[in-house]
């Protein structure tokens, strides 16, 4: 096993308030690996710091390793370079930009670049190349079109930050393949998810809860605990997630 990217002890604290509390993940070379945990567990701010995004480009305390280069303090663009991207939460939207556009720009650095079968993997015909990529298209198109860019770039490691939301259920088993193509095409994958089924589909998961890592290991048992637990902690005792420091 190689890792591909590892965090080490990373803290961060915003106002006075501590966020991530001394999170530990390592990700390895070619796997998928998920991030679950209830909302408000860190998981997005985890991504952030991992890509430099929202002005978040150094943990408080702590390293951020990705292909054996400290990447704390890089800016985005160098992150990218490095082989690092991330795709959001909220599907793409960009006015006046054509899917086809779109696609290309994203794969510009991609000599195999073939936009077409990039659609196709999404489960879009090439009839989308020429619409545009804003509110016309619905949110799960936006999504899918958005995973379609993620497959035109090829990085070595993909931030998939709920790559679920707005993908009805029958469509879950479409984005499941999806992401397994990713892999299968040389990314590295790292999911962030509230769903434990889309989880499973995953070679290792990872439990947040409170700003820290509860549990790494096999995603079913990983799955089971967040469903068994968590849920019900979220539930019935909010104020008792993951302790403090
Ligand atoms: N810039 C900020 N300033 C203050 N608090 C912040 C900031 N960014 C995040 N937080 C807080 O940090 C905590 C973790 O938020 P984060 O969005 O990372 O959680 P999450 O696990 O991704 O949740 P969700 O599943 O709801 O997206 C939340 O309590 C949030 O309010």
């Amino acid at each position: 096993m190689e890792p591909i990217l590892i965090v080490n002890d990373v803290r961060l604290t915003i106002d006075n308030k501590p966020i991530l509390k001394g999170v530990n993940l390592i990700v390895e070379k070619g796997e998928i690996h998920s991030i679950l945990g209830p909302n408000g567990a860190g998981k997005s701010t985890l991504a952030s710091l991992i890509m430099g995004i929202n002005g978040l480009k150094s943990p408080t305390e702590g390293e951020i390793i990705f292909k054996d280069t400290l990447i704390n303090g890089k800016e985005i663009f160098e992150r990218a370079r490095l082989g690092l991207t991330l795709a959001w939460q909220e599907p793409a939207r960009f006015e006046g930009i054509t899917v086809e556009e779109y696609l290309k720009i994203s794969g510009r650095n991609n000599p195999d670049l073939d936009v077409e079968e990039c659609l196709e993997l999404v489960g879009l015909d090439k009839s989308y190349l020429f619409r545009y990529v804003d509110d016309t298209l619905s949110g799960g198109e936006r999504k899918r079109v958005e995973l379609a860019s993620v497959l035109a770039m090829k990085p070595d490691l993909a931030i998939l930050d709920e790559p679920d939301s707005g993908i009805d259920f029958a469509s879950m088993e479409d984005i499941a393949k999806m992401i397994r193509t990713m892999k299968e095409r040389g990314t590295t994958v790292l999911m962030i998810t509230h769903r434990e089924e889309i989880a499973e589909i995953s070679d290792r998961a990872t439990l947040m809860c409170d700003g820290k890592v509860v549990q790494t290991g096999d995603p079913k048992a990983v799955g089971e605990k967040f469903k068994t637990m968590c849920v019900k902690c979220e539930v019935k005792n909010p104020q008792l997630v993951g302790g403090d420091e």
